[in-house]
């Protein structure tokens, strides 16, 4: 972790505001870009896309060719830490993500042991994207948050409502503590060596912080987030964290002064009043623009662009979607959106 070069988005991730946000778009490598698609061809399926550093370092890199950006985030997927537990994840088209869902008996035979050595490629990819990506421009490692990863784990598949893990948890919760250890462990070293190979910044995916009564939110979001920042922290001192927990609602600032994190992710449902009354100006925010508008571009864009852009002007702001880009979106949409965000 360099800091002799000004990089804009990591200084804002440390609680430096800068004059302009910096810029990054979650899911910026994907299949609205044609070179994308291209080199997605060269691999069998999406995983040894993930495996394969070559082509994992190309496809990184593309959306920083075309774009302004101020990071890049390293090409993986979440699912890839159940794969490298020894629960083999498919993806298939139109489907998504498929796996054998572990149940109380399966849990414990994850093989833990055995993780990263077969994330040993990814750690490639990190150290191979340092080298490659300019010196001002952060490098953003990741990792599913526990919670996250195993609504997967448990369900076998995406779900609106992830009804099959939450009610996992409620009727197991030894069998689902012990997960949420494995996973908790996993992330650890795996953010560890994230950060030894080069990552200036991890971000922690929380995407499924919703559908969450209050207890089931404290054990299932806030514990483990927390542990895995106390965990990094105990290895990398300082390490800087980015929690992204989408649909955190009223749970948001409870999460962010209970984890810890440098960053907080913000959805795009979450009103803009609400954060600026519940968060301190202190704490940095990413986010958070409806990816649809990104889609339809236009006024309906440039008008929302705005108002975050002037709701959190008065702290350490990363601009940023309020979920990942889709594949429907116009290239020349995400061209107008860096230059509004730059002012140019
Ligand atoms: C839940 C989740 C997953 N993966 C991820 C999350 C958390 C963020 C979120 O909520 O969107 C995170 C993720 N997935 C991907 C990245 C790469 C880095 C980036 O550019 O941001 C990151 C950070 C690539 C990907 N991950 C996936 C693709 C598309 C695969 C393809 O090329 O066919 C990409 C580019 C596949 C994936 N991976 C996952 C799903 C549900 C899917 C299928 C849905 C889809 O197709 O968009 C699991």
């Amino acid at each position: 972790m360099s800091t002799a070069v000004h990089k804009p988005m990591l200084a804002t991730v440390l609680g430096e505001r800068q004059e302009r946000p910096p810029v990054w778009i979650m899911r910026q490598a994907g299949r609205y870009l044609p070179e994308y698609r291209e080199t997605r061809k060269q691999a069998k399926n999406f995983l040894e896309l993930c495996y394969t550093p070559e082509l994992a370092v190309e496809v990184t890199l593309q959306p920083l060719r075309r774009f302004d950006l101020d990071a890049s985030i390293l090409f993986s997927d979440i699912l890839v830490v159940p794969d490298a537990l020894g629960q083999p994840v498919r993806f298939e088209t139109g489907e998504g993500p498929i796996l054998d869902p572990v149940d109380e008996t399966t849990i414990h035979g994850l093989e833990k042991g055995r993780a990263l050595d077969h994330l040993a490629p990814v750690l490639e990819t990190v150290r191979r994207l340092r080298a490659a990506i300019k010196p001002e421009q952060t490098l953003i490692g990741f990792c599913g948050a526990p919670w996250t990863v195993a609504t997967y784990m448990l369900g076998g598949r995406g779900s609106p409502d992830q009804w099959v893990a939450r009610k996992f948890a409620l009727q197991h919760p030894q069998a689902f503590a012990k997960l949420m250890d494995i996973l908790v462990e996993t992330s650890v070293d795996y953010l560890t060596a994230q950060f030894e190979a080069g990552a200036d910044v991890v971000q922690l995916f929380e995407s499924w912080a919703l559908n969450l009564d209050d207890a089931a939110f404290a054990l299932q979001v806030m514990e483990p987030n927390r542990r895995i920042v106390q965990g990094l922290r105990a290895r990398i001192p300082n390490a800087p964290v980015i929690g992204f927990p989408r649909g955190a609602a009223g749970n948001l600032s409870r999460y962010a002064a209970y984890t810890g994190v440098n960053v907080l992710g913000i959805d795009y449902a979450t009103p803009l009043d609400f954060v600026r009354s519940a968060l301190p100006n202190t704490l940095p925010v990413q986010g958070n623009l409806d990816p649809l508008r990104l889609v339809v571009g236009g006024k309906a864009m440039t008008s929302q662009v705005d108002r975050i852009l002037t709701a959190f002007a008065d702290r350490p702001h990363i601009f940023n979607l309020g979920h990942g880009i889709v594949p429907e979106t116009p290239i020349a949409h995400v061209e107008q959106l860096i230059a509004r965000v730059k002012g140019r």
